[in-house]
């Protein structure tokens, strides 16, 4: 049977939203939301009748009738940490999600609306797939040298997962039989070690960890942040936006478009250039890091995000790693489709739908 999935992936300031029959799109969007819209909302939850109306009049200008849908995906929040695959979306994920008990982030909406979706669908199934908090690392990647302060695995898992799936696809192997490093360069930067369809270590993109990117700090000094944080100049909410929001390149040149930036070394703009060479750099040495935490064993090294569509800052990553493993380019992300594929999948039985606990 081909399935109809209804796949729903909230962002920051937009929705993006697709209809597919099997792996096929047949609709697809991009509901871009009115950021000062969004400003009248104390919480991500309580922007949850505004998306769920952005969404239904994406359905109904479609002529798309719920009933004919079979079952709704929604890109997963964050959760307690969990081992990647489907997860049915039930009332304790939906609990943790509304109250942001692991923290805030567009994402939480995306299983509570699939959810109320597929209940006025007629009880059809609701799915989240390899949300962000997916975490397979291995024990010794937890350690930060600051016992009350472990690392934690938050980065963009699935479409980390999903392009590298591909990847190996594209080359007649399994994912579980290559040893990966992937890449994710979007306005948060995340880089995770794929050792066999496990990843065993990759940087939280939400604590500030790894490289900068577009609109975050990465790591910075420690002590100098301290004082920072006690100077009694910022507030807590101010110093967080500085690691998260509003650091990185938008710290450093008044915005996070990268295809601006390019503009503005293009002009001749130095400074431009030198930060922009900065984060390639810092990529390109986090690359090499989780080349090492797959005992220099990688089979290939796979770009992908919005950032991978640029031939600058990529040609400037190669330089420096291509000799570690072949490089692969996948520019963009293809979160929808991965969350069709893993719907598709459970409904079929190939894989065990998982269950939130
Ligand atoms: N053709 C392009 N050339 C250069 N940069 C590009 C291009 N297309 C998009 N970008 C840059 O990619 C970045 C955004 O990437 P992306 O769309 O993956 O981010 P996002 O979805 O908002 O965040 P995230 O990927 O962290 O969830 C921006 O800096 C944008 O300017
Ligand atoms: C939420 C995890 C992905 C990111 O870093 O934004």
């Amino acid at each position: 049977m081909t399935y109809k999935i209804l796949t729903i992936n909230p962002g920051s300031t937009s929705t993006k939203v697709g209809l597919f029959e099997g792996s096929n799109p047949i609709k697809v969007e991009n509901l871009k939301h009115d950021s000062n819209e969004l400003l009248q909302f104390n919480s991500v939850y309580e922007q949850f009748p505004f998306r769920k109306k952005a969404i239904m009049d994406f359905l109904n200008t479609n002529g798309i009738e719920l009933k004919e849908i079979d079952a709704f995906a929604g890109r997963g929040g964050l959760l307690k940490p969990i081992p990647g695959g489907v997860y049915r979306v039930n009332t304790l994920m939906k609990r943790h999600l509304k109250y942001a008990k692991f923290g805030e982030h567009a994402s939480n909406l995306g299983a509570i609306l699939a959810d109320e979706l597929a209940k006025e669908a007629g009880d059809k199934p609701a799915f989240i797939v390899d949300p962000p908090v997916v975490d397979e690392m291995i024990e010794e990647a937890r350690y930060s040298g600051m016992p009350e302060n472990p690392r934690k695995s938050v980065f963009h898992a699935l479409n980390q997962k999903a392009v590298a799936r591909r990847y190996a696809d594209s080359i007649g192997k399994k994912y579980n039989e290559l040893n990966l490093v992937v890449a994710h360069l979007g306005g948060g930067i995340t880089i995770g070690a794929h050792r066999k369809g496990r990843v065993i270590d990759v940087n939280d993109g939400l604590s500030g960890d790894g490289p900068f990117s577009p609109e975050r700090s990465g790591g910075v000094p420690t002590l100098k942040l301290i004082e920072l944080c006690y100077s009694g100049k910022y507030e807590p909410e101010t110093m967080k936006r500085k690691a998260v929001g509003k650091g990185g390149l938008v710290a450093y040149l008044k915005t996070s478009d990268a295809i601006k930036i390019e503009e503005m070394i293009k002009q001749g703009d130095k400074k431009a250039e030198t930060v922009y060479r900065a984060m390639a750099y810092q990529v390109a040495k986090e690359i090499g890091a989780y080349h090492v935490a797959l005992s220099c064993e990688t089979d290939a090294i796979i770009i992908t995000g919005g950032l991978a569509h640029s031939e600058m800052l990529v040609s400037w990553i190669k330089e420096r790693v291509e000799s570690l493993a072949k490089i692969v380019v996948f520019p963009g992300e293809d979160e929808l489709l991965a969350l069709a594929e893993g719907s598709i999948k459970a409904l079929n039985g190939e894989i065990e739908i998982m269950e939130y606990e």
